[in-house]
């Protein structure tokens, strides 16, 4: 049975939902699913913008042939190669062997690469090149590494939608609720889709900026992405949004507290210098254990927050292990621009506080306060005046 959503007059939504993967890309829990979208446009000519994972083929063919109605498919647009919108490129060509894709150079060396047989059915575009389909007239713009080196986006000259690719995409699935208005996103999906982009496309801040660049060069209606919710409306607020993470400066000022503990003393003390700060007036203050949040959490919360306090154990003369993958995957994501502090914790050798120090001091724009506790064990009242002195400089260095 076909499940589509009608985009504009001539334009629909042939994707579908998966609530079944646990783990995008086998790394980030998706505990709301996720959407595999790709729209179908009826024009004199019929074209297909992308596929989808091969989870959800049957339905996406069975939607296809639904808006078809019999007619022949023309075109496919292939903005982005990856297998979860790429890997049913080979059914929809057997099914329908008329059709013509339209992609980059570096994309058809994917699909042969992927084990695609498109001899015959190639149309190369560039940057720049326009297609009609009948009213509709669509350019090609390149967008290489948002997120895989061949990507591109296409906009509908006509209707002024951008088919965006990985662009303004979230971790989430729709549940028949296409639009973003149709959905309260600043309530109920914001943290996802920051999930997915900071862990997706967050190292490629420098070309998403080149990307938003080229897009405020055009008339944007509406921003088709290829998972989550289709902007129609407020484009300005998910704009922004994408503007501040790809420039890699933090949503708010606040603290993000980020502790490894075995027993709990290191815990205990990062209690301390939440209440401090509370107490201060700074009750921005979020905390995470990184024994039981997932890394993708812990990124994204990194990227929304201008401060943040690594309180660690030592661990055999290292970094805590989850912490020390926590800030590997930081630096692997180029994030940049943050204000750290340190806690450290040893009971004979203490080492996690100047590993943490140097870790930090290797990526790029990264501010250390000098003010740091170093527990022995455990916080006692002689460490008082250190967490206090550290919850002062937390707060001073945000106001300058
Ligand atoms: C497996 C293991 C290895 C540790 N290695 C060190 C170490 O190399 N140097 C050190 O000073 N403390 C070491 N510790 C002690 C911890 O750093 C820490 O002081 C202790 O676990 C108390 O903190 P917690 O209650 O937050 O876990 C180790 C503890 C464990 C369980």
């Amino acid at each position: 049975m076909h499940c589509v959503r009608k985009v504009t007059e001539d334009l629909y939504w042939v994707g579908g939902n998966d609530h079944r993967l646990a783990l995008f890309e086998n790394i980030h829990p998706i505990p709301r699913g996720v959407s595999y979208n790709s729209y179908l446009l009826l024009d004199e000519k019929t074209v297909l913008f992308d596929t989808v994972d091969w989870s959800i083929g049957r339905q996406f063919l069975e939607n296809i042939e639904y808006v078809l109605g019999g007619r022949p498919l023309d075109y496919m647009v292939i903005n982005h190669m990856e297998p979860d919108h790429g890997a049913s490129i080979e059914e929809v060509l057997l099914r329908h062997p008329e059709v013509q894709i339209i992609s980059t150079e570096k994309a058809f060396m994917l699909m042969r690469q992927f084990g695609f047989d498109v001899d015959g059915h190639m149309i190369e575009v560039t940057e720049g090149d326009v297609q009609s389909f009948g009213k509709h007239e669509v350019t090609f713009v390149s967008a290489p590494m948002v997120h895989w080196p061949e990507a591109m986006v296409s906009f509908d000259i006509t209707d002024g939608i951008l088919f965006a690719a990985d662009a303004f995409g979230s971790f989430g699935a729709l549940d028949g609720k296409l639009f973003n208005d149709e959905v309260n996103f600043d309530r109920d999906w914001i943290d996802d889709a920051r999930r997915y982009y900071t862990n997706i496309v967050g190292k490629y801040g420098p070309h998403v900026q080149s990307l938003l660049k080229k897009a405020g060069t055009i008339d944007i209606k509406m921003i088709c992405p290829l998972h989550g919710p289709v902007w129609r409306s407020d484009l300005g607020y998910f704009l922004e949004k994408y503007d501040k993470w790809s420039r890699y400066e933090p949503e708010e000022q606040g603290v993000m507290i980020v502790y490894a503990s075995m027993y709990g003393n290191t815990e205990a003390a990062a209690q301390n210098l939440a209440a401090r700060l509370c107490e201060k007036g700074m009750t921005n203050v979020v905390m995470y254990d990184v024994s039981n949040t997932h890394v993708s959490q812990l990124i994204s919360e990194t990227f929304r927050l201008s401060h943040i306090v690594l309180a660690s154990v030592t661990y055999n003369l290292g970094i805590y292990p989850l912490m020390h993958n926590y800030l590997m995957d930081m630096k692997a994501l180029n994030l940049q621009k943050r204000t750290f502090a340190v806690i450290e914790n040893g009971s004979w050798a203490c080492k996690s506080g100047s590993l943490m120090r140097e870790f930090i001091d290797d990526m790029r724009e990264m501010d250390v306060l000098d003010e740091q506790v170093t527990l022995m064990s455990s916080m006692t009242e002689d460490n008082g005046d250190d967490m206090d002195t550290l919850a002062d400089g937390l707060i001073e260095s945000m106001k300058q």
